[in-house]
């Protein structure tokens, strides 16, 4: 039996000064993984017939079967003490209450206030925020109406036939990934697309063929400092203005998504025309406020509605249920036994739908910017490592690419598996062949092929090495009825949860981005000595100094 949260351990004094790999309930792990390593998961299976239906969980549209990791029952007494010792309950409660979580920022982190219902109550700085979210998603939802039925009128006066988003990582990866997962419910006749890269090809790309006078920019920063979107935002401009020719054009073709109103105006967007959202919606967190304006004028705002409700139902789980029954803790305690116990370095996300084939990017921001940490909340080293280096590709398609490496491979790689049980275009069996593969993969990976078996199949004797599949690799398997906005908000909900669960275990700021500052700074210093044209000596390293006049002196048109 799996025991829940009264466990004994956790009435245990809470040692969270200790590190980590010190705390009893971490060092019982220790020693349980090694009693029961050499298991495999042919014989968890053997000896519990039932696993496949026991070791599953079910919420908000969504089946987990977890039964195809190397686990027993104590396993997971154990791993819910360790959630236990690290105050999962409390930081989960601290979380959803808006208190300032996100402590190296002095934040809360409440993308969960993005889905509340209306006469929910949260306080931040004395203020509830409910009310304002409601009041910006309505404006959203009276944008987007106005743009799908070409209401809204561009300079000229012609409809809006082109909408492009503006925007890099938090600010691209959710809207992008939501549109192409949601794209059996988009506007037909808009065209929509996304400028994220500072290389010109994107924005250049992005806009060739179109006419200004149908087109609008979604200027979507946070912090509207960011160089990567003001530097296409401007380029964007110059083009909107080279064929339209009159600065008043820009009221009518460029909207922001951004929490810094003055910066908005300076660039010259009327603030009447920007979105809000607020400091404590991470960048990684805000594909379901006004960042997702886009993916709202892609589906309509009740198709909308119904993501956030799925994120709200996964939400509530996460928020209620005892941990032993919880998707997300579930789900972010496998994690920490995948990476932490068995070693396994990454994860491989594997959709078998198309759609979501942008889900491994937006996962691995999702994932790696908020757990790929050094330091613990309070500046101590990690004892642990922290988050799994995450990636992935839509089966069938890495089957025949990388899953070579997942079967045979001498790495051990964690596999989260997503299939849906119906299609949204049918097309003879194919997606029965779709989800068979899925089912075959997991099974493949889990049970593998012996030497033994491949003799009774009277295989070469001299191939049997390299045929020989050892299995016990283990995957998640979700299923959802059919990719609708409901289950793509409910999945999301459930990876942004299981994220938290895992920072909370390694007791890390899952909210802050530091590390993607130091590239940021000297990037600004690198610019402006590649503009340098004078000899002026360059004081980087060897390596940078002659890579940068190598480029110099390559970038120089032929004379
Ligand atoms: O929305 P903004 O402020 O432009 O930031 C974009 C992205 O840049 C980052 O700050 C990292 O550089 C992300 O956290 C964020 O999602």
């Amino acid at each position: 039996m799996i025991r829940t949260e009264s466990s004994a351990s956790s009435r245990l004094p809470n040692p969270s000064t200790l590190p980590l790999i010190q705390l009893p309930a971490w060092q019982a792990l220790v020693d349980h993984h090694r009693s029961m390593s050499a298991r495999h998961l042919r014989q968890f299976f053997a000896d519990d017939p039932q696993r496949g239906e026991r070791l599953q969980v079910e919420a908000a549209g969504l089946y987990l079967d977890f039964s195809k990791n190397r686990i027993t029952d104590e396993t997971l007494t154990l791993l819910v003490d360790l959630a236990e010792h690290c105050g999962l309950r409390e930081r989960r409660d601290a979380m959803f209450r808006g208190d300032p979580i996100n402590t190296t920022e002095k934040r809360a982190a409440l993308h969960t206030a993005l889905r509340a219902p209306a006469d929910v109550n949260i306080v931040v700085e004395g203020v509830n925020v409910v009310p304002q979210v409601h009041a910006v998603l309505d404006r959203m939802a009276d944008f987007a109406e106005r743009i799908r039925s070409g209401e809204w009128r561009g300079h000229t006066g012609k409809p809006i036939r082109n909408v492009i988003n503006i925007g890099i990582g938090g600010s691209e990866l959710g809207p992008v990934m939501a549109y192409e997962a949601l794209r059996h419910y988009s506007q037909a006749g808009l065209h929509l697309g996304f400028v994220s890269n500072i290389d010109p090809n994107d924005l250049v790309e992005a806009t060739r063929g179109l006419e200004a006078a149908e087109t609008l920019f979604i200027v979507c920063s946070k912090s509207f400092h960011t160089i990567d979107t003001l530097t296409n935002a401007r380029a964007a401009r110059a083009w909107s203005l080279a064929q339209l020719g009159d600065e008043r054009a820009i009221a009518s073709h460029f909207v922001a998504v951004s929490t810094n109103t003055e910066a908005v105006a300076a660039f010259g967007i009327d603030p009447a025309h920007m979105f809000a959202l607020w400091d404590w919606v991470g960048g990684r967190y805000s594909m379901d406020s006004a960042i997702g304006l886009i993916t709202m004028i892609a589906v309509g705002p009740e198709h909308f509605r119904a993501m956030l409700a799925g994120f709200r139902a996964m939400d509530e789980h996460f928020h209620s249920t005892p941990l032993a029954r919880n998707m997300p803790v579930l789900m972010g305690l496998l994690a920490i036994w995948n990476n932490n116990f068995l070693g396994a370095e990454t994860l491989a996300v594997l959709p078998y739908a198309h759609d979501l084939k942008r889900f491994p990017a937006y996962l691995q921001q999702l994932t790696m910017e908020s757990n790929g940490k050094h330091v613990t909340a309070t500046g101590q080293a990690v004892s642990a490592s922290t988050s799994p280096i995450v990636w992935g590709e839509p089966g069938t398609n890495g089957q025949h690419s990388f899953f070579q490496l997942l079967h045979q491979g001498t790495r051990l790689v964690a596999c989260d598996f997503i299939g849906f049980s119906r299609s949204q275009n049918p097309l003879a069996d194919q997606h029965d062949l779709l989800m068979a593969n899925l089912f075959a993969q997991s099974e493949a990976l889990a049970f593998g092929k012996t030497a033994q078996a491949l003799m009774t199949e009277s295989v070469d004797e001299a191939r049997v090495a390299q045929r020989v599949c050892k299995g016990n690799r283990p995957s998640n398997t979700l299923l959802a009825e059919r990719l609708t906005p409901y289950a793509l908000g409910a999945l999301v909900a459930l990876y942004e949860h299981s994220v938290f669960t895992q920072g909370v275990i390694w007791n890390i700021d899952s909210f802050d981005q530091w590390g993607v500052e130091l590239g940021k700074v000297l990037a600004q210093r690198i610019v402006t000595e590649l503009a340098d044209t004078s000899d002026a000596p360059l004081t980087h390293d060897s390596s940078t100094n002659t890579l940068m006049r190598r480029y110099q002196g390559q970038r120089k048109e032929p004379s």
